[in-house]
């Protein structure tokens, strides 16, 4: 591939020469040294062999086709694919854009109702299904969001799109019908703290709120989407333990949501500890009613959609340029860009239905508005590559 403005995917493995392929050395090799040992470490020279690197257990299997195309070094064309890393990948990632509600409650300055439905607007143009629009929640909470109403009158004759919003209790349920919702979230916490910091009240108790709404949603015929936050670390409890997780995770489930969101609202997960998280989530809720939903505080977050992928999710919250923070969350980033986001699937051959390029310039124009360069790493490369 030429262009960097398309994403290095599987198809693009390396040709590799013998000698680089030489340097391969059992203490370059992060398994054990058995592992790499001349029995399991083979390379054979000549014709259509097949070179196999074949460690035991944990490790790798590569296969890759091998030409006799230079006097010089014989090139290896690896075209078979590192299956362990990339087994079972979903062909299909669902992508729910939470920019316009999760970035934009954070900002300082609150952004007018007309740039955020322009906003809205040229997001669907980029091909997303699932547009988290806004939250009825208290303008005395989240001022950023007061015009709630507004915004969904400005989208409301978009077709063949979803438009969640947050619906905290009842009040903001009925508020968000009336203005023309079809779809709502209601999002509890796995800590205490931060469930009383965020919505006032216990876990408990916004079960019980929530129990009302989606009572009332199922009369409506209105779908829920559940938020669990705090999944793996709270601001102020620390690390919370998986069962806690699950269990919230599966009170909302059971009560009739019809995806779980799961949130690492500060972004201090890692692989390792999302991998545990979902383990328990999964032993409860059915993993395709399961999303992720991470904010990027410490570079983790395509690490973790990768392992989420890995263990079967395939539905992936993110925010255009990286936009967000929570405002009870001190200190946390923006969810992970959805640029990114689409870079990586695309370069893993996993279908999005997202034209970067559009979903770019729907990024662009909300960073000018803001007045600051884009949070998307992909954004930042692909720009300087043009200019
Ligand atoms: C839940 C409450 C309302 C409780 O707030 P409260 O103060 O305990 O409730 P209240 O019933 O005493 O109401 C206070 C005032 O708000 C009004 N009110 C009450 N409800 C509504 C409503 N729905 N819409 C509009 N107004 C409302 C109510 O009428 C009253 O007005 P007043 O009488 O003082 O004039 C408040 O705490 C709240 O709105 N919290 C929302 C905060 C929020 O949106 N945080 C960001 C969410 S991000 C998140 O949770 C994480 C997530 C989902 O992104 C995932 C992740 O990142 O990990």
């Amino acid at each position: 591939m030429s262009s960097l403005e398309e994403p290095l995917g599987l198809g693009d493995l390396p040709k590799l020469s013998i000698n680089r392929l030489e340097r391969f050395s059992p203490s370059a090799c992060r398994a054990s040294a058995d592992d790499c040992s001349s029995s399991n470490y083979k390379h054979r020279n000549g014709g259509n062999n097949q070179t196999i690197f074949h460690s035991s257990a944990h490790s790798w299997h590569m296969q890759g086709q091998y030409t006799d195309s230079s006097r010089n070094g014989v090139d290896m064309e690896f075209r078979a694919l590192p299956r362990k890393v990339i087994w079972d990948l979903p062909r299909f990632v669902k992508i729910v854009e939470v920019g316009p509600r999760d970035g934009l409650q954070n900002e300082k300055s609150t952004v007018p109702a007309s740039v955020k439905i322009e906003l809205i607007h040229k997001l669907v143009a980029s091909g997303l299904s699932v547009v988290e629009a806004t939250s009825f929640v208290s303008p005395k909470w989240v001022p950023q969001l007061a015009d709630a109403k507004d915004v969904l009158e400005g989208i409301r004759h978009v077709p063949d799109v979803r438009f969640p919003v947050l619906t905290p209790n009842l009040r903001g349920f009925e508020a968000a019908v009336a203005a023309g919702a079809k779809e709502v979230a209601v999002f509890a916490s796995a800590s205490e703290s931060f469930s009383k910091s965020n919505i006032n009240c216990t876990i408990k108790e916004s079960l019980v709120r929530y129990r009302d709404v989606v009572s009332c949603a199922k009369k409506h015929g209105i779908r829920i989407r559940g938020y669990v936050s705090c999944v793996i670390s709270c601001p102020v409890e620390g690390a919370i333990d998986p069962s806690k997780v699950a269990y919230v995770a599966k009170e909302l489930y059971d009560m009739g949501s019809s995806e779980i969101s799961l949130g690492d609202t500060i972004g201090v997960g890692t692989p390792g500890s999302v991998a545990a998280m979902l383990e328990a989530v999964m032993s409860f809720v059915p993993v395709d009613k399961l999303a992720v939903h991470f904010h990027d505080t410490y570079g983790q977050a395509l690490a973790n959609i990768l392992v989420s992928l890995q263990m079967g999710i395939n539905i992936v919250d993110s925010s255009v340029s990286g936009l967000g923070g929570c405002p009870y969350a001190k200190g946390a980033t923006g969810n992970v860009a959805t640029e990114d986001v689409v870079y990586m699937l695309h370069g893993l051959g996993i279908e999005t239905n997202v034209d970067l390029n559009k979903l770019m310039d729907a990024g662009d124009y909300i960073s000018k508005h803001l007045g600051r360069q884009s949070g998307s790493k992909t954004t930042t490369a692909l720009r300087k590559l043009a200019n």
